[in-house]
Parts: C-alpha cells; structure tokens; sequence
C-alpha cells in the first residue's frame, strides 16, 4: 500500500499558499509531519482524508486516483482533525454508535468493537457519562477511538496528542505502534519528542514545502559533527546568536551555557551527539 503524492499546491487566495509545489510517498509504517506553524501539515491531511480539494496536483492510492475517486480512501480511512468537535449530551457510547452509523458501520461486531477501543483509550469508566463533562484529554481520546472505528488502513491523527498527559501519550504511542505494521500512519506535531517517540520516518514542513522526508537516523545525519556546547558570558549572547544557531540556553549567573550548531565551534566547546530536534532546527532555520 501506497500513497503518491505529486506536485500538490493548495493556494486557499491570492495571499495564503497551504502547500506549495509539494511531493512525497509514502509508505506503511508511522510518518511524522513536523513543521513549525502554518507549514502546511493540516493543508495536507485534510487533502489526503478528501475533506479538501487541492488547487494542483495528485494523490494516487495504490494506483486509484483519490482526489477524483475520493471513495475510495474514504472506505479504509480513519481521520482525527485538528479541530475535532463532539457532542457534549451523548456519552462516548452514544457518540461512537452515532459516527459507526454515518460511517455505515453496523452489525453484531460493534458493539464489541466499540468495547475494545474504549478500553485502548481508557475511557471504559467513563464511557456512560456525557462528553461534555470529559477533560481536553479524555475528548481527545474519544477523537481517537471514533477514528479507529472502521478498522481503518490509512489513519491520519491531526496533532493527536495535544492535551494527553505522560501516561496517556504512552497510551496512545502503543496503540499506534501496534497498528503500525498493516497501516499508513500519518500524524503532525510541531513538537518534537513527540515525533521523535512514535515516527519511523518524518517528514519536515516549512510553508508548503517539504524540507527532508527520511527516517530518522538519516535527519539527524544534516547535523552530526556540527552539534556542540559551550559556556559563554551572558552578555556575549546576542553577538554569539548573529554567528551561530543557538538552539538551547541555560543561564547560571553571569555565564550562559548555549547548545549551538555551527561549523566554526569556539574554542573550547565539547562536541554533542545530533538529535531529532538539532536537525530540525537547522533545516527550518537554513530553508526560513
Ligand atoms: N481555510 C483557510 N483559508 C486561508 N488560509 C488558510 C486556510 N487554512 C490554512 N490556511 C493557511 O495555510 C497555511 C498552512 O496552514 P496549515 O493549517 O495547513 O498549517 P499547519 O502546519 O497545520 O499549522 P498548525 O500547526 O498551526 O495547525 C497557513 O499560512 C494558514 O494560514
């Protein structure tokens, strides 16, 4: 299974461009989108789940055309939006029979279906009360189940783990993980250790446009050897800032240690090892 995504733009007006000019496959297995801000993530994972049409450009499912047979994908696809609204008076039972029934899902299996992703998303206990009373945790754990409904092949979480705490982040990483290995997996964050945990590959964004797109150990290869740390004079800051890519500080008195990218390292700096968000700093800073 594949999606093909070639040359795709959305422009939404003459001033604001979703996506520009923007190509990528992909594959099974998890696909990160991270991108600072407006980079285009939602732009693209509405366009994938056809809830948008783009202004150029094709997405083909293993051959199908989707933006002129949008059919297709929608039968195997199970999409959180970012923006995802509930019905506050039905409770999480209610409101998954309701979706099951607009997605056309039936028969003597929901039931249990709908059992056994309330228990993935822990929301077994509180599965009788209304979704109005639930936290912003607990609606984003009903956004996921309702996208997991029809056993989907394609899922799309739109920043999924916004408002989740530790554990529940944990969760939602294993249930993911396990549905990995049949599905596309695709998922936005614009933070990164979340990317960082979850994706096999990632793709970075930067206004509409696709900066890298590899697994990670390959990102991070931009910046190895160029990673280092040093302690300066808090007021040589600013100067240090105009020559180098801070991409960390920590203040203690009148010294601030900077972790920094360069390939002039001051004298005396200890070189680190490269990570996930060292590289995407440096390839959103040297493409901004
Ligand atoms: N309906 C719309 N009308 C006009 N411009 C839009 C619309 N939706 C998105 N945009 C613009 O398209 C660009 C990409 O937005 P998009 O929401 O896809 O980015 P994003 O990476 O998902 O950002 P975020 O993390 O803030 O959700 C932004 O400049 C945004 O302002």
């Amino acid at each position: 299974m594949a999606l093909v995504i070639t040359n795709l733009t959305k422009q939404y007006n003459k001033h604001k461009t979703g996506l520009a000019d923007y190509s990528i496959t992909i594959n099974k297995g998890i696909l990160g989108l991270l991108g600072p801000n407006g980079a285009g993530k939602s732009t693209l994972m509405k366009i994938i789940a056809t809830i948008s049409k783009p202004t150029q450009g094709t997405v083909f499912l293993d051959g199908e055309d989707i933006v002129a047979n949008p059919g297709r994908i929608r039968k195997v696809l199970g999409y959180l939006p970012q923006d995802f609204g509930v019905y506050p008076n039905l409770n999480a039972y209610e409101f998954l029979t309701y979706i099951a029934a607009l997605k056309g899902l039936g028969g003597n299996d929901l039931r249990k279906r709908i059992d056994m992703l309330l228990e993935g998303v822990n929301l077994t206990a509180d599965a009788k009360r209304p979704i109005g009373t639930y936290s912003g945790g607990m609606k984003q754990r009903i956004g996921i189940a309702q996208a997991l409904l029809n056993d989907p092949k394609i899922l799309i979480f739109d920043e999924p783990t916004v408002g989740l705490d530790p554990e529940e982040r944990v969760r939602f990483r294993q249930l993911v993980s396990d549905l990995a290995d049949d599905c596309i997996i695709i998922l936005s964050s614009h933070i990164v250790s979340d990317i960082e945990t979850i994706a096999d590959e990632v793709a970075i964004m930067q206004n509409g446009r696709l900066l890298a797109k590899a697994i990670q150990p390959d990102i991070i290869k931009s910046v190895e050897g160029r990673v280092f740390e040093t302690l300066i004079d808090s007021s040589h800051l600013p100067d240090f800032k105009t020559k180098h890519l801070v991409i960390d500080t920590n203040r203690q008195k009148d010294k601030t240690r900077v972790r920094y990218i360069t390939t002039t390292p001051l004298a005396g700096s200890t070189a680190l090892t490269a990570t996930l968000e060292d590289a995407y700093l440096f390839l959103t800073h040297s493409n901004a």
